[in-house]
């Protein structure tokens, strides 16, 4: 059960960047795997998310390492943390940010874009770490079969607790 839920978007339209590529994958699997961990939230509630190719975006996605721009947390290189997001709200609310140093792939070998991907989401989206070890938020990275990963029931009740 979640331990708490952080207020989330006042709007169910929200868009998203993708303002660099990883060089591990190519870009239509990463444009894929950004969809699709996106989609994993957008299927149980109203939101829906629109890409944009430049400008402002609500969700800035990157892939960045160690001390990045302005960004308030440090990645720290190979393995470790494998990317952050900050909740939702203006400028750098829900900006989502993948950790260069690691190896990322569409199936099992290195971290699963799209897993830590739907994971980094739920945050961007309002929702804190579950204890439930079958969740998506789940806060350590398990490599199950990234297509049959389903929201566990503890992710469905806490998004639609925030965007029912
Ligand atoms: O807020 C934090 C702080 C630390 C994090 N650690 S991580 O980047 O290594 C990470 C851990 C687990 C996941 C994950 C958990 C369940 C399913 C898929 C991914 C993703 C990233 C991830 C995170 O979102
Ligand atoms: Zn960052």
């Amino acid at each position: 059960q979640y331990g708490y839920t952080l207020p989330g978007w006042r709007k169910y339209n929200l868009t998203y960047r993708i303002i660099n590529y990883t060089p591990d994958m190519a870009r239509a699997a990463v444009d894929e795997a950004i969809q699709e961990g996106l989609e994993v939230w957008s299927k149980v509630t109203p939101l829906k998310f629109t890409k944009i190719s430049k400008g402002i975006a609500d969700i800035m996605i990157a892939f960045r390492t160690r001390v990045h721009g302005r960004c308030p947390r440090y990645f720290d290189g190979p393995l470790g943390v494998l990317g952050h997001a900050f909740p939702p709200g203006p400028g750098l609310g829900g900006d989502t940010h993948f950790d260069e140093d690691e190896n990322w792939t569409k199936d099992g070998a290195g971290f699963n874009l799209f897993l830590v991907a739907a994971h980094e989401f739920g945050h961007a989206l309002g929702l804190s770490h579950s204890n439930d070890q079958t969740a998506l938020m789940f806060p350590n990275y398990v490599s199950l079969d990234p297509r049959k990963y389903p929201l566990s029931q503890d992710d469905i009740n806490g998004i639609q607790s925030i965007y029912g």
